[in-house]
């Protein structure tokens, strides 16, 4: 074996120490039966260690790092980096004061971040297999040796998860294990070494503040317990809750959501929370949860993006720390506790199903068989990126626990839930505060556009008046005459033509009709009460744009409190053709001289005029025919 690892590395090479080594391939245990084990596993392991330590695989062997493996951002491969496979963590917890005393050994061994060696001390008393040693293999995407710190398992496991929530997504981080393995720990730590609960929270508040330069987020935040098949509020503790399932999955009907503003109010909550939940002492754990405690935080905020819509993203992080599955020996038997233990493990049961159906990838997977498995159904299949750290006893006494929860953390790496796409809806509001302002300013200017030609118009009026009176007195004057027997401009049929009228279109005369005083004093009526009705409806206008400007206030303030329905309803509202298009249908619809709308058309020049513009002048005529 040595002189194999003297010649030049070649994969070929690998592959024959390999062979050699006979290194299980599988993830699955893999059982090792040998005269004298300990010497043979020595012995097989040692050119791989050799290898290991070429390419700078080990730790190096001083004191203060011994047993440590170093956590870091896992190299998956990129396929596995893009799906959306259960992510699957094992930490191991410091052997405890009790299990020395007891005599315990270390059976569990982890050999690099991805491999952990459980070794199945025969019982001494067990002679016919006194002589034999069972180990097994486990690979996972990251190992936690004891020494590994709650920053290092964050950020290693569930740093990336809230990033996706932060991009809109789902993640969900549930710890499972063994009761008195350390879950509690990992996920909710203590208040020198917080957990990843805590560290998340965190996180986000961090990642929030630097992103969110506006303020438009917000955070809800709910804590609940799954207890003896019974869901409770850990926050505002009351009557048990009912599981729905509607569009957005599976939700407690009546759970409290906190909206929370900072991390210290988050732990405020989460204090409250764990003071409410259920815990007892048991012989396995001091301070062991008899519920399975799930903490969701939904972060909703609102981003511009290129095009300047607005979208509103959702994303949802669920921290599931989950009651240990327990011998009852390992506990107390005939009590309470075996009652809950009877329930924890139901549930776990119902888990372990559903992640069978899952791996299996049977149509229908048991959800509804536990309140727990119900809340996890979008985590495990649903569209959710889900992050499981399995957590381990080192002790030889707890094998079997920790064989049993490798095995189904082994299971739960083949899960694969759905895409996890962002939650996001668009509003294509193109309407800021400023180009509000701009419309504001627009419409100032055509009102002042049309308040001048208004007075061009009376200034007409007001000549022709002056020439009527003298036409009154004398003969029909040149200029009136030539003015007032000028025709239509003919309109070919077919012939799409659109000709901005003039005002005094909208009255004209026949060379036929006669022109004398009192016919021209009807129409200098006639055209003054045009000019009142159109200061009326200029009036009128005023009055819509200072509605506007406040409407613009209030679409400002609406989106500076980010609700959605403000922002939707402000888009309609202050869309600048809804506005024209009410008032012009507004104006239409009035009991105004047709001649009078064909002059206030003649003043706007609207396209969206035209019909009116088409319709006969039976009214003008009529008038002029009296
Ligand atoms: N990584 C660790 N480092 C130091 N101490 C740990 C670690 N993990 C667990 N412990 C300690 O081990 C004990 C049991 O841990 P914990 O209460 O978290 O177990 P658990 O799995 O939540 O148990 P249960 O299911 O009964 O609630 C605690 O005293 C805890 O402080």
């Amino acid at each position: 074996m040595d002189s194999l690892l003297d010649q030049p590395k070649t994969p070929q090479l690998y592959e024959q120490i390999a062979r050699n080594v006979s290194m299980p391939v599988s993830t699955r245990s893999q059982t090792m039966n040998d005269s004298n084990p300990h010497q043979s596993l020595k012995k097989k392991l040692k050119p791989l260690t050799l290898l290991f330590k070429q390419k700078n695989l080990l730790p190096p062997k001083n004191p203060s790092s011994k047993n440590r493996v170093v956590a870091r951002k896992l190299s998956l491969p990129e396929t596995e980096k893009t799906g959306n496979r259960v992510t699957v963590f094992v930490r191991v917890r410091p052997i405890s004061k009790k299990e020395k005393e007891a005599g315990s050994r270390c059976c569990v061994r982890i050999v690099n971040p991805r491999d952990v060696y459980l070794t199945e001390f025969v019982n001494p008393n067990d002679y016919l297999r006194l002589k034999r040693i069972r180990g097994r293999h486990f690979t996972f995407d990251a190992c936690f040796p004891d020494s590994a710190t709650q920053q290092e398992v964050y950020s290693t496991s569930t740093s990336e998860l809230v990033e996706g929530v932060l991009q809109g997504r789902n993640g969900t981080v549930f710890c499972y294990g063994a009761t008195g393995a350390g879950k509690t720990y990992t996920m909710l730590g203590t208040v020198e070494s917080p957990g990843v609960m805590v560290l998340a929270i965190k996180d986000l508040f961090r990642k929030i503040k630097t992103r969110s330069c506006d303020g438009n987020h917000a955070v809800h935040l709910s804590y609940l317990e799954v207890y003896n098949e019974t869901v409770r509020d850990l926050i505002s503790p009351g009557r048990s809750l009912v599981l729905r399932e509607d569009k957005q999955g599976i939700v407690a009907a009546g759970l409290t959501q906190y909206r929370v503003y900072s991390t210290d109010e988050v732990m405020t909550l989460l204090q409250q929370g764990n003071h409410n939940r259920t815990t007892e002492p048991t012989c396995a754990n001091e301070t062991s949860s008899r519920s399975h405690a799930v903490l969701q935080v939904v972060v909703e905020y609102q981003v511009r993006d290129a095009a300047m819509n607005i979208i509103n993203s959702v994303g949802k992080l669920s921290l599931v720390d989950l009651a240990g599955s327990e011998r009852a020996l390992a506990t107390d038997q005939r009590t309470l506790r075996s009652l809950e233990g009877a329930n924890i493990n139901r549930s776990l049961l119902a888990l372990s199903c559903c992640i069978n159906a899952l791996v299996d990838g049977k149509k229908h997977i048991p959800y509804r068989n536990s309140k727990l498995t119900q809340l996890l159904k979008d985590s495990l299949g649903g569209t959710c990126s889900t992050v499981m750290i399995a957590s381990i006893s080192p002790s030889n006494l707890s094998s079997g626990e920790t064989q049993n929860t490798l095995h189904w953390a082994d299971r739960a790496k083949e899960i694969r839930t759905k895409a996890n796409d962002a939650n996001e809806d668009l509003f294509p509001v193109t309407e800021t505060g400023t180009d509000q302002a701009k419309l504001v300013l627009e419409l100032q200017k055509e009102n002042h556009e049309m308040r001048m030609q208004l007075a061009r118009q009376q200034q007409k009026l007001l000549t022709l008046e002056a020439q009527s009176l003298a036409a009154y007195s004398c003969s029909t004057p040149p200029f009136v005459s030539s003015l007032l027997s000028t025709p239509p401009t003919p309109v070919q049929p077919n012939e799409k033509q659109w000709t901005r009228p003039s005002f005094f279109t909208a009255i004209y005369l026949t060379p036929e009709t006669k022109c004398n005083g009192e016919k021209i004093g009807i129409i200098v009526r006639t055209l003054n009460q045009n000019v009142k009705s159109l200061e009326s409806e200029i009036e009128r206008m005023e009055k819509d744009h200072s509605l506007l400007i406040k409407q613009k206030d209030d679409v400002i303030c609406g989106l500076s409190q980010k609700s959605r329905k403000t922002a939707a309803t402000t888009e309609k509202v202050v869309t600048r053709s809804s506005i024209r298009t009410k008032s012009a249908r507004h104006f239409f619809q009035s009991p105004l001289p047709m001649a009078m709308k064909r002059s206030f058309c003649a003043l706007g020049g609207r396209k969206t005029r035209t019909h009116v513009m088409s319709e006969p002048t039976a009214h003008s005529s009529t008038l002029l025919q009296q």
